[in-house]
Parts: structure tokens; sequence; C-alpha cells
């Protein structure tokens, strides 16, 4: 079985060993031409899955993204060519919502402003969403939450409409998929009458994908003199961004919220489970043979650690600011497909084990760190 997979997704070697022959692919460069005789595709994001690229497909019967977002991949087309097709819902939801986590507590600290008392809107409540919800919880900020679609099928009683939850709210994340038509278009959902009245002050958080917010119209809002914290890991046009909107954000990255090695492992470790579920395989790899040991594993707090050491461990397992350091240093001279290949390793809160005693073990545990018994 010839399995063709995108060059960025980690150990589809060790996962799919024993089911096929694995070669890689460039994901932007991949040609109708190479999907001969392919008979499982593995993408990412970058990759277009279309009529065009399917023209030669002859054996294909297996599709697997290993994201989230599936507006890369025609869909419809694969079920009309009968082509079994799986993303990787909830690969890294914890990945995305330790990102925004990060950005809020160095944010809180280089504006000097506790993040208690702060209401934070959350547009999509999704995997992402509500992971990031459950997190903040912990945090005694107020949450808002915006998702008209799980509120209309009465998975979620406390929506609040967009414009409303923009008004109230001090912060605001964007986890929506990229929808570019109907009731529920998310494409240029923060057009430029939107953007002019937010409130001075607000922290905008987009880590979802970079047509949620009209880019242009962002860079002329904040040309105009807006006074805005942004944070923003996805850009419309990628690769190719808006540079000048770089000198207006806090925090700028290169679509990595999701890349901690869970996050992106995950994504394989779900395709392999598909595929092996589709076709009656056994499915015996699993992700804790595969991930290397942390650098740092375990911390012990003291007796007087407090509410104000928890940006300290967050920090020491990601700092966001490490990452935007690299998009401004790097950018001209590596350009963003390179700078997202050569990520620098990131785990999650997790792989740190927090032991001793203190009052603020609860938070740390539903932060997402372990905490020993
Ligand atoms: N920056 C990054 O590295 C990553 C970005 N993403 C992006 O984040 C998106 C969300 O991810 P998940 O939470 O896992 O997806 P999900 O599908 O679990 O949740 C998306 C939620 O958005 C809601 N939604 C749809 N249209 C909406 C609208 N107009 N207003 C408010 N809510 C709306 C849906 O009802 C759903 O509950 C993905 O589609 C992907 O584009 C995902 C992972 C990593
Ligand atoms: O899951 C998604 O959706 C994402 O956006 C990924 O985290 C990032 O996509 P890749 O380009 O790394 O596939």
């Amino acid at each position: 079985m010839k399995i063709l997979a995108d060059q960025n997704m980690p150990l589809v070697e060790q996962y799919f060993a024993d089911i096929g022959e694995v070669e890689r692919f460039d994901g932007r460069q991949l040609t109708a031409d190479q999907l001969i005789d392919v008979d499982v595709l593995l993408t990412r994001s970058v990759t277009l899955v279309n009529n065009e690229l399917l023209a030669h497909a002859n054996k294909l019967s297996f599709v697997g993204t290993a994201t989230i977002g599936v507006d890369h991949i025609d869909t419809q087309l694969l079920n009309d060519k009968n082509i079994a097709f799986s993303s990787a819902p909830g690969c890294n939801a914890i990945a995305v919502a330790e990102y925004v986590i990060s950005s809020l507590y160095a944010l809180s600290q280089e504006n000097a402003r506790p993040l208690n008392n702060q209401t934070i809107g959350i547009v999509g409540v999704g995997s992402i969403g509500s992971c990031l919800a459950q997190k903040l919880q912990a945090l005694n900020l107020t949450v808002l939450l915006c998702d008209p679609i799980k509120h209309a099928q009465g998975l979620l009683n406390e929506h609040v409409a967009l414009d409303q939850l923009l008004a109230q709210s001090d912060i605001v994340t964007f986890h929506v998929p990229l929808i570019k038509s109907g009731e529920h278009k998310t494409l240029h959902m923060m057009d430029k009458a939107r953007l002019k009245a937010l409130k001075p002050g607000l922290t905008l958080i987009n880590a979802s994908r970079g047509d949620v917010i009209d880019n242009q119209a962002l860079l002329e809002v904040m040309q105009a003199g807006a006074d805005l914290d942004l944070v923003l890991d996805v850009w419309e046009d990628e690769p190719t961004i808006l540079t000048e909107l770089l000198e207006h954000v806090r925090y700028a990255s290169v679509h990595i919220a999701g890349h901690t090695l869970e996050g992106k492992a995950r994504g394989t470790q779900i395709l392999y489970q598909k595929f092996c579920e589709l076709k009656g395989i056994e499915a015996t790899r699993s992700l804790d043979e595969f991930l290397p040991v942390p650098a740092i594993t375990q911390a012990t707090l003291g007796q007087n650690f407090n509410e104000a050491d928890i940006a300290r461990l967050v920090h020491l397992i990601y700092d966001v600011r490490r990452d935007d350091g690299i998009l401004l240093r790097d950018l001209a001279n590596n350009g963003f497909d390179s700078l997202r290949k050569n990520y620098p390793e990131r785990r999650e809160f997790s792989t740190l084990t927090i032991q001793g005693v203190s009052s603020q073990l609860a938070t740390l545990a539903q932060l997402g760190f372990t905490v020993a018994n």
C-alpha cells in the first residue's frame, strides 16, 4: 500500500510501519501526478484537496488531514468519489487553549492588569473554545460564550450574540472554523465596522483562521490609532501575510498555536486509528510509545507559592513571547513556512508534574498541569 504524507506530519512512519510504504511530500507543492497509484493521502492545512489535485488519483481510498480545520478539503468531492475521509477533531485543542492562556498571562504582566475581574469572550465554543472555557474557570475571569450553532442545537444555553460579547468583553478570542457563506459565515466576521467599534484597551486574539478578521481593515484601524492589544497566530493569505500589520501586533506567530508535540502527534494518531477502523485492522500503536521525555518534568512548590506565581509555571512550559520573537526576527530571512517547519519543540502543561503543598494546586490542575497525589 502506498501512503503519501505531508513532510511536516510527525510519526507517520512509526504509526503506519506495518501498513504500507510511506513517502513524503511538500504540502504546498503536491501535484496531481504524485497521486498516481497512491492509496492513502495524509495532509496538513496547507494542501488544497480539490478536483484538480485528484485528477489522476486512480487508487486513492482514504484522505486524512491531521488538523481540526477542513476548509482546505473538498469533502463533498471525496464523498462523490467514494474516498473515505477523516480530520483529527480535538487533536490540538489543549495546545491552542494553552497558547491563549500563555498570551493572557504575558499581557497581564506587561500591562500590569490582573486577569481576575476581566471579562473574556470566546467566539466558537467547540473543542478549543470549550477546553479554554473550562481552564479559565480556574482563574476567576468572567467568561462569555458565543456560538449560535450550538445554541440553536440546545447545546449551549448561555450564548451571547457577537456584538453584545464584543461590547462587554475586555478580551475576545476567536475559535471558529472558516465558513465562507451562509447564515453562520465567519469570513471577515470581524469587518471594518466591528473593528472600528471595539472599545479602547481591548485584547483581540485570533488563533482560528486568518480570514476571520479582515486584515487590511485591521491595519487601517490600527493606523488610525485604535488602542487594541492584538495577538495573532493566523493571517489572511498565509504564507504571504500583510507584513505592515506586524508592527501593530503585541504577539505575532506563524500559525503554530496548535503545534505542541502532543497536538501534532495526536493528529497523526487519530488518522491512524480512523484508518485502522475503516480497514478492520487492529490499532496497536499508541502515543506513549513515541513521545520523548520533556526537558523539565517536575516542579516542587514552596508553601508561599501564590496566585501570582502561576504565570511563572505557565511560561516555564510555554511563553508565547518566544514565538513572537521568532517571527519578528526571522520572517524576512526565513519565510513563514520555513518557520513553521522548524518550529522549536513545545510541550503541553500536563508534562509538568507538580508536587508540594499549596492552595493553588487545584487551579494548576484545572489549567492542565499534572498534580502529584
Ligand atoms: N491556529 C491553529 O494552530 C489552529 C487553528 N484551528 C482553527 O480553529 C477552529 C476551531 O477549532 P475547534 O474548536 O476544534 O473546532 P470545532 O469544530 O470543535 O468548533 C468550532 C465551533 O465554532 C462554532 N461556530 C461556527 N460558526 C460560528 C459562528 N459564526 N459564530 C460562532 N461560533 C461558530 C461551531 O458551532 C463550533 O462549535 C478550526 O476550525 C481551525 O480553523 C484549529 C486548531 C489549531
Ligand atoms: O488543526 C488545524 O486546523 C490547524 O490549523 C493546525 O493546527 C495547523 O495546521 P497545519 O498547517 O500545521 O496543518
